[in-house]
């Protein structure tokens, strides 16, 4: 049986009146890059924030590897790596000081903090310019940077809230690249959220879109947009969920099918 890496079940979490996640209910798998998606304020956020521990759950159950994050929070924080959306990089420190500060809060064993942070920045690519200040590197060159910092506690999760956005194309591929590197070396398991359809198309395993609080459609790309039509891209399926007339039935992709047989007998 494949493991699971991240259960949520019925999650719910709201800011007074606003309902931010109204019963999530979330699968990933060990070993897989899965992307959340969904338009602003859907609720991603708040639901990788509960998958991180950096929210109290208001209601429902999360499992990171099998550990009960509310029960466990340090034990599980210990299984992830997170690249938050806001920058979290320090440009008056070099790439390896901003490196080893994040192996020093994360407990690395001082014994091992600098082979740690070398192999991080060298899963980077940015081994040769790790004495110089994070402050002059590219946009894309501080988001590897942040990736290192997620990595060097060595963690089986990494949960990435939009690592490519400002980037340009070539930052973006950058980032990417380097994800499906140390994926493919370590297995760790990636969760990711993007606005980008065509990068969660092309490099995301399954999928689960979100609008609203909810999770209207989970699959793989191909299934999510086989179900929409012969030549449908994601953007068909993203628009598909977030139209005001779906229906929702808890049937994942199916959803789609119906809501575009209908969209179609309506147009
Ligand atoms: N700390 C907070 N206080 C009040 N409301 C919040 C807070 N965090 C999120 N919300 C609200 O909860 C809803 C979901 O927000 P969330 O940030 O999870 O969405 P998102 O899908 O990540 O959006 P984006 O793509 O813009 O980052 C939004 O309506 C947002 O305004």
């Amino acid at each position: 049986m494949t493991e699971v890496a991240v259960r949520c079940r019925g999650l719910r979490q709201s800011f007074g009146e606003q309902v931010a996640v109204d019963g999530v209910d979330l699968d990933v798998r060990a070993g897989e890059v899965f992307g959340l998606l969904g338009p602003n304020g859907a609720g991603k956020t708040t639901t990788i924030r509960a998958i991180t521990t950096l929210l109290p759950t208001a209601a429902g159950v999360v499992e990171i590897f099998g550990v009960d994050a509310a029960r466990h929070k340090l034990a599980t924080r210990r299984l992830i790596g997170y690249v938050p959306q806001q920058l979290s990089a320090d440009g008056s420190l070099t790439g390896w000081e901003n490196v080893a500060l994040f192996a020093r809060l994360f407990d690395v064993p001082r014994a091992q903090r600098r082979s740690a942070v070398r192999t991080a920045l060298g899963a980077v690519g940015l081994t040769t310019v790790a004495e110089r200040l994070a402050g002059t590197y590219s946009g894309g060159m501080v988001r590897r940077l942040e990736l290192a910092q997620a990595l060097v506690s060595g963690p089986k999760l990494l949960v990435l809230d939009e690592p490519t956005i400002g980037l340009d194309p070539i930052g973006r591929e950058g980032v990417w690249d380097r994800i499906a590197q140390i994926r493919a070396e370590t297995g760790m398991t990636v969760l990711v959220t993007t606005h980008y359809m065509d990068e969660a198309d092309q490099h995301c395993e399954r999928l689960a879109l979100m609008h609203r609080g909810r999770i209207r459609a989970r699959g793989t790309p191909a299934e999510l947009k086989a179900a929409v039509g012969p030549d449908a891209t994601l953007d068909d399926v993203f628009r598909t969920i977030t139209d005001d007339t779906f229906e929702e039935t808890g049937e994942g992709m199916r959803d789609v099918r119906a809501t575009r047989r209908t969209s179609g007998r309506l147009g």
